[in-house]
C-alpha cells in the first residue's frame, strides 16, 4: 500500500490471506490514465472534482436533511458481509429442487432519520445496515441540485473515448465502518466515485475466474465468489492460494475506475465512520470479436454457455458430466 496516509492506517483493514499489489494512483490529467482506461485496467484518479459538489457537503446528517422524508432501500446483515443475491432468481425453475436459499441479508424501507439513529447508536452484536439505492429526481430539490453538479463532462469524456454504452445508473453507498461487500464481479463499466469516508477495495482480473470460484449463473448469488476470504476453505478451494490482485484505498474525492468483469471485494474501514460513494454504472460498449479475444469477453462466452446448458438441460447437475463427456480426451 502507499504510505500510510493520516487520514487512516493499515489496522484498520480486514486481514486476508492475499499479496496485493498497488493499484496505480494518478492525477487525472497524467496520460497514463487513459493508457489503464484503454486496456480496461483499474486507476485510482485523484483531481477530477466528479462529486466535488457532494464531497464538500454530503455527511449523514446533510443526507438526513436533504434526502426527502420518504423510504430507502436498506440492507441489514447480522455480520459484516453484504453479499448481493438476485431475489429474481431465489424461486427460478432451474434453482435445484427443494434446495432452499437462506438470503444473508434482507432488505428493508426505512427513513434516513432511523438510519443515521441507528448507525450512531450501534454496538457490537447489532446487526449491520448498508444504505443502497439508485439516485433519481425525487431525491429532495438540493440533493439533485448537487448531482447536477457533478462533473459531467469528466465521465462523458470517458463513456465517449471508450465507446462505453449508456449511463445505466448511480447508486448512493451509505455504508458503516467495518461493512464488506464480498468479491464479485459486475456486467457495467464502473466509475467508484467516493464521497466520504475511506474504503479499502481489492481487485482481481477477469483472468482470476479460476481461482474465485464464482456462484453457477442460475444462483441468486450469481457474479459473486463462493470463498468466504474470512475463512478460505483451500480444500474446496485450491486455486484461491495463487490468487493475484491488487489494491487501493478510496478517500473523499477519489475516482476509481473498475473496469468490466473485474472482480471487486470493498470494505468501509473499521473504526472510520460511516462512508459515502456514488458509483456511475455504464453498459458495455459494442463486442468487436478481435483476436486474441480478451479476458473478459471470455467469461462472458462461459456465462452464455452455462444458461443455454441450464436451459436446454433443464437440471444442473447435468451441466458437468455433459461438459466432462465433451472435453475430457478431446479438448484437453
Ligand atoms: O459499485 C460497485 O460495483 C460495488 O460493488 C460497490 C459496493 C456495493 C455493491 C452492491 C452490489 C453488489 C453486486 C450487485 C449489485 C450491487 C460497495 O461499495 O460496497
Ligand atoms: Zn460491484
Amino acid at each position: 500500500m502507499s504510505a500510510e496516509k493520516s487520514e487512516w492506517e493499515s489496522s484498520q483493514f480486514r486481514k486476508y490471506d492475499l499479496n496485493l499489489e498497488e493499484i496505480p494512483r494518478l492525477h487525472c490529467d497524467d496520460p497514463r490514465v487513459d493508457e489503464l482506461m484503454q486496456k480496461n485496467q483499474p486507476v485510482l484518479i485523484t483531481g477530477s472534482n466528479l462529486v466535488k459538489s457532494a464531497v464538500d457537503k454530503w455527511t449523514l446528517d446533510y443526507l438526513e436533511k436533504n434526502l426527502d422524508k420518504s423510504n430507502h432501500t436498506v440492507f441489514v446483515s447480522r455480520n459484516h458481509k453484504f453479499k448481493y443475491f438476485d431475489e429474481k432468481k431465489i424461486y427460478s425453475k432451474t434453482s435445484p429442487k427443494g434446495v432452499e436459499f437462506s438470503p444473508p441479508t434482507k432488505r428493508v424501507e426505512m427513513k434516513v432519520a432511523d438510519f443515521a439513529k441507528k448507525l450512531n447508536e450501534w454496538k457490537r452484536g447489532d446487526e449491520r445496515l448498508y444504505l443502497q439505492e439508485s439516485l433519481n429526481s425525487s431525491m429532495g430539490s438540493t440533493i439533485v441540485e448537487d448531482f447536477l453538479k457533478f462533473n459531467w463532462q469528466f465521465v462523458t469524456e470517458k463513456k465517449n473515448k471508450y465507446h462505453w454504452g449508456e449511463l445505466t445508473s448511480n447508486v448512493l453507498f451509505v455504508a458503516m465502518e467495518g461493512n464488506v461487500t464480498p468479491c464479485h464481479y459486475d456486467e457495467q463499466q464502473n466509475l467508484f466515485a467516493q464521497i466520504a469516508g475511506y474504503k479499502r477495495c481489492i481487485l482481481f482480473a477477469p483472468d482470476q475466474f479460476e481461482c474465485l470460484y464464482p456462484h453457477p449463473v442460475y444462483h441468486p448469488h450469481d457474479r459473486q465468489s463462493m470463498i468466504d476470504f474470512d475463512r478460505p476453505d483451500y480444500t474446496k478451494y485450491p486455486k484461491f492460494k495463487n490468487v493475484k490482485g491488487c489494491e487501493t484505498v478510496v478517500g473523499p474525492g477519489d475516482v476509481l475506475y473498475i473496469p468490466i468483469y473485474w472482480w471487486h471485494h470493498v470494505e468501509s474501514l473499521m473504526r472510520g465512520g460511516p462512508t459515502i460513494t456514488v458509483n456511475f454504472w455504464y453498459k458495455a460498449g459494442p463486442t468487436n470479436l478481435e483476436y486474441p479475444l480478451q479476458d473478459h469477453q471470455k467469461v462472458s462466452i462461459m456465462r452464455n454457455v452455462e444458461k443455454m446448458l441450464l436451459e436446454v438441460l433443464q437440471e444442473p447437475k447435468e451441466v458437468g458430466p455433459l461438459l466432462r463427456t465433451m472435453v475430457l480426451g478431446r479438448y484437453s
